[in-house]
């Protein structure tokens, strides 16, 4: 069965396009996700929210609880997630209002606790190609259909909370770096830990530093808002398109634990049944 889950970034708090909805606060091992999930539906496929920086914009990229709020998404039996992102483009020809599919993420991230696996279990994914490939392609052909949209591209992830200096953005655009942002990680490592297939939809509010005015967070939540319709748009009409067939997230952890089952602590075996659970006995 497909349940889809949504995390909604920067300018997008609530699940106007869902029915049938509920609040469900799920208590997790690695403490309170940054707000109450919204379950639901939509266009018919059971469906679950969280908005990232919670509602009111709590949160900050780097204060975000990651892992509580994917171990809450899997706790509730969601298989894929797509992820909502207001991105900076770092090349002219991806122009504020677009819409990118990334494929492809580079961590300059410092601060921020990327694993499920720690404290007495090893584990070693596989994170060559970070993104679900067909969850991308249903997101890419489903905004074709109306939008401006890329397919692919190297999402940048920062730390922040500020935005960078000329020289970064500079460096980075020398790099060839398509966008950037400051939450694809470690969300996107966590799912894969969590064997749920898992996507971006980004948006991209500005130009970064490098182009005429500076980014400010006047400018990202402006152009965010003003995407919020046809994100919800994209949303409602990709989840129906949403198989349920077998994919490799969904097999993430399949070889990869390397700690051998009788020494991993019974604390961690608890903690990690969601994701574990068909793994170790
Ligand atoms: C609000 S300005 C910077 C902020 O916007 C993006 O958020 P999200 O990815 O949640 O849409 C960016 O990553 C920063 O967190
Ligand atoms: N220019 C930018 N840098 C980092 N995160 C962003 N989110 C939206 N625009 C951004």
């Amino acid at each position: 069965m497909v349940k889809v889950g949504i995390i909604g970034g920067s300018g997008i708090y609530d699940p106007s396009m869902f029915d049938h909805v509920k609040e469900q606060k799920v208590r997790t091992p690695f403490g309170t996700p940054g707000d109450s999930f919204i379950v639901g539906s939509m266009n018919g496929i059971e469906a679950v929210f969280l908005s990232r920086h919670g509602r009111g914009h709590k949160y900050s990229p780097t204060d975000l609880n990651y892992r509580a709020n994917i171990y809450g998404m899997k706790k509730l039996g969601v298989t894929h997630i797509i992820s909502v992102s207001a991105v900076g483009s770092l090349k002219e020809s991806l122009k504020p209002l677009d819409i990118v599919i990334p494929d492809q993420v580079y961590d300059r991230t410092t601060k921020r606790v990327s694993t499920y696996f720690e404290g007495g279990i090893v584990a070693h994914i596989s994170f060559a190609d970070p993104f679900c490939r067909k969850l991308s392609d249903i997101l890419y052909e489903t905004a074709k259909e109306k939008y401006r949209v890329h397919n692919g591209g190297t999402y940048l992830c920062m730390e922040g909370p500020q935005f960078s200096t000329k020289a970064e953005s500079r460096i980075y655009r020398k790099l060839g770096f398509d966008v950037i942002g400051m939450t694809a990680l470690p969300e996107a490592k966590l799912a894969r830990e969590a064997e749920i297939c898992f996507a971006i939809l980004a948006t991209i509010t500005d130009y970064d530093v490098w182009y005429e005015e500076p980014v400010s967070i006047g400018q990202v939540i402006e152009y965010a808002a003003k995407n919020e319709e046809a994100v919800k748009d994209i949303l409602r009409r990709a989840v129906g398109r949403i198989e349920d067939t077998d994919c490799p997230c969904r097999h993430a952890l399949e070889g990869a634990i390397a700690t051998s089952p009788d020494a991993i602590p019974e604390k961690v075996k608890r903690d990690l049944k969601p994701l574990i659970g068909p793994y170790i006995k």
